[in-house]
């Protein structure tokens, strides 16, 4: 799945958000800042930290499916975008999902000391609840998934 962002510009970038704090809900994503402009930004130890557009480089983040299957081990990555008062800026993002019809912990990687951490769900489900669910803000769907 791919989704093209459009951040026009705003002459109050302080009062508007270009995309709130989210984590991706996916496995994986494969980002381009194709216009190099300042915006994206990543939630690390509680601090916001700007992740600077590099030339014909990709930022690659985890998403919360991984951080599923991984029980916890991989960990998504919240981020948000703020607007800038002269520039548009543009983004494209490839989002990737595993093929499998479920979803939760890899076997292989709960034992009794590491217990799963979340639920089994088919992906199906998991989907429709996102679409569903009334407070994405944050990994807060991540949260639900929470046993
Ligand atoms: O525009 C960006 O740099 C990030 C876009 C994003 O977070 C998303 O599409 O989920
Ligand atoms: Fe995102």
């Amino acid at each position: 799945m791919m989704r093209m962002n459009y951040f026009p510009p705003c002459p109050q970038p302080e009062k508007v958000a270009g995309l709130n704090p989210h984590s991706d809900t996916i496995g994986l994503t494969i980002l381009l800042q194709v216009n190099e402009v300042d915006g994206l930004q990543i939630k690390k130890d509680g601090i916001w930290v700007p992740i600077k557009p590099l030339p014909n480089a990709f930022v690659i983040n985890i998403g919360d499916m991984l951080e599923m299957i991984t029980n916890g081990i991989y960990r998504s990555i919240e981020h948000r975008v703020t607007v800038n008062a002269e520039k548009e800026r543009l983004s494209f993002a490839t989002f990737y999902m595993p093929h499998d019809k479920e979803i939760g912990p890899a076997t292989s990687l709960i034992t009794e000391e590491t217990p799963a951490r979340f639920k089994r769900i088919g992906v199906q489900e998991y989907l429709r609840g996102m679409f569903a669910f009334e407070k994405l803000y944050g990994k807060s769907y991540l949260d639900s998934m929470k046993i």
